[in-house]
Order: C-alpha cells, then sequence, then structure tokens
C-alpha cells in the first residue's frame, strides 16, 4: 500500500508515461478491455489485426509469474470493435502492491477505454454450481479490502475519481443483462448464473473452514484476483462487466476426498473457453447499444 510517507510507484504521471508510450507504440485506440483470467488467455485469439506487446517491454509494467497468464497486452478488432486483451494479469500473491496489481486499469482508462471486461477462474461455493459454469459477477465480497488490503488506500488523485466511490453497482446492471440475455441467445442458460464472487488473497487455495465461512458470509465462488481491478475500474468510471468460470467446486465437507490444484483450474478453464469465448464475442458487438450510468465520475479523467 502506498502512504503519505511512501509515495505510489503508479503516479499519476507514471501512467501517463506508459500511456504514451503504448500509444506511440500502436494504431489501436481501444474503447474495450479485457483481462483473461488463469488459462483464459486464448480469448484473444479471435481478435483481428492483431498486436502484441510484452509486458517486460512496457514501461513501468509488471511481469506475469503465474502458469496459464502468458504476460502480452493484444489489440486487435473484434466484430469491428477495437479491443486490448491483458492475456495475462497480475496478483496479489505474486508479491505485488495493489496498485502495481490495478496499473494496467489506469493505463487502459487513459488510452480511451470506456468499458472493461473482466474474467477470471473460480472455485464454486454455490451449490447449484457445476464444474465449467459461467457466473456472471452481480457483486463482490473485497476480503483483503477489509484487512487494509485495497488498491484505493493511499492519497487519492482526483484526476482518476473521487475519494469515496459508490461500489453498490460496481457490475452495471445492463452490461449483466445483456450478457445473461447473450448467454440464453446462445442456448448457454443451463450453465449459467448471476452470483457474488469473494476475493481472498491466495496463494493457498480454502480450508473446509474458511470454505464454509465464505459461503455463511454470501459468496457463491472465491477466487484471489477481480476484485481490485473492478474497484479502480469503478472508481475511474469504467463500465464493469465481470464474468467467472468456475472451474471446481470447493470442498465444504471433511469427508470429500477431491483436492484442487492450479493444473485443474488451467485444464477446466481451456475446456470452456470457447463458450465464454461466444459470450464475450456477441457481448463485445452489442455493449455499445447499452447506456450506463456512473455515479462515481464526475471529474475524473
Ligand atoms: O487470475 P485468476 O483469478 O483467473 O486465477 C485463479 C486464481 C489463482 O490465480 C489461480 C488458482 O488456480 O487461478
Ligand atoms: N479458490 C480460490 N481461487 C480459485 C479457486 C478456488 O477454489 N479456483 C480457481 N481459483
Amino acid at each position: 500500500m502506498h502512504t503519505k510517507e511512501n509515495s505510489c510507484c503508479c503516479s499519476f504521471d507514471d501512467c501517463k508515461l506508459t500511456t504514451e508510450w503504448l500509444l506511440s507504440m500502436t494504431r489501436h485506440r481501444p474503447k474495450i478491455a479485457i483481462v483473461c483470467g488463469s488459462g483464459l488467455g486464448l480469448l484473444a485469439e479471435t481478435a483481428s489485426n492483431k498486436q502484441d506487446v510484452r509486458y517486460e517491454d512496457i514501461p513501468n509494467f509488471p511481469v506475469s509469474t503465474v502458469p496459464g497468464h502468458e504476460g502480452r497486452l493484444v489489440f486487435g478488432h473484434i466484430k469491428g470493435k477495437s479491443c486490448v486483451f491483458m492475456q495475462g494479469r497480475f496478483h496479489l500473491y505474486e508479491g505485488y502492491s495493489l496498485c502495481k496489481v490495478t496499473f494496467p486499469v489506469r493505463i487502459f482508462k487513459l488510452m480511451g477505454v470506456e468499458t472493461i471486461i473482466v474474467t477470471n477462474a473460480s472455485g464454486g461455493l454455490c451449490q447449484d454450481f457445476k464444474v465449467g459454469d459461467i457466473m456472471v459477477i452481480k457483486d463482490h465480497i473485497n476480503l483483503p479490502g477489509f484487512a487494509g488490503q485495497h488498491p484505493l488506500c493511499g492519497p487519492n488523485d482526483e484526476r482518476f475519481g473521487i475519494r469515496f466511490p459508490c461500489m453498490s453497482d460496481a457490475y452495471s446492471k445492463a452490461l449483466r443483462k445483456l450478457a445473461l440475455d447473450i448467454t440464453t441467445e446462445l442456448g448457454y442458460s443451463n450453465f449459467v448464473h448471476e452470483g457474488v464472487y469473494c476475493m481472498v488473497s491466495g496463494p493457498n487455495f480454502e480450508t473446509i473452514a474458511e470454505a464454509r465461512m465464505l459461503q455463511i458470509l454470501g459468496s457463491d465462488s472465491v477466487g484471489m484476483s477481480t476484485v481490485p481491478e473492478v474497484t479502480v475500474a469503478k472508481h475511474c468510471g469504467l463500465r464493469v462487466l465481470g464474468l467467472s468460470l468456475i472451474t471446481n467446486k470447493v470442498s465444504l465437507d471433511y469427508s470429500r476426498e477431491e483436492k484442487v490444484n492450479h493444473e485443474e483450474v488451467l485444464q477446466i478453464s481451456k475446456m470452456r473457453a470457447e463458450m465464454l469465448k461466444n459470450v464475450l464475442i456477441t457481448f463485445i458487438a452489442r455493449c455499445h447499444q447499452v447506456e450506463t450510468i456512473n455515479t462515481n465520475y464526475p471529474n475524473a479523467v
């Protein structure tokens, strides 16, 4: 966390420098950003006129350290819409501050992005969910935030957004409806749900007692990302859609023998990415038709 004494490693000037560098490297001017979760990098494959930029080449950018997160930005067009994909995101458990984890979101904002689609792999806590289901994120629980691990802690830069942003509508109702309508049109409604995503810091998967607690708190799925990105996106006035792929059922019972592991998460993500890709393509083609109001954005950049 950055404090008054320990100034932010991702200041407005740092963000501007990175943005200007990227704008000088590409002719693309994306309006939609897609963050690819674990094993979901192939969501970028359908884009045309692609241009890749490796994270290690981008000034101030962190690098990916987790298998299943390739570590590059992919610019391209989907159904004529200019998009940027993050093939690989950053996590708190990698040792990055939440300000670094969310740095790309502010870069997207400064580049002119208006809508961000955040995807992830998560463990299902809701008993109705099956492995391979999609959860349209309705709301989240910021568990690390309760303990002070919050991307907006520290001095607030009004050029990004207001000091006390509202989060009760972090996931746009209109965009959620569009996503649900699309899944119905595609014939996916039997394995699509809306639900609440809870972020834990990781890197270990939950104990059974922890999983039971998260379920009692109202979480339908649990993962190790997304919430910081969404919080910063909402703060700076982006429209947000969150899609979570249920890659495993979280153990809530001491008699259950199956043990979750990252390889299984990646395997299920890759198996179901095609379905998620179909939803994304149609969503990207139509999301400009949906108007949303952002209550947090009176004077941000
Ligand atoms: O980046 P996401 O949230 O999709 O990754 C999930 C959470 C952990 O990073 C990892 C566990 O398998 O997958
Ligand atoms: N717990 C936390 N994060 C996850 C899980 C899980 O069960 N599955 C995928 N990411």
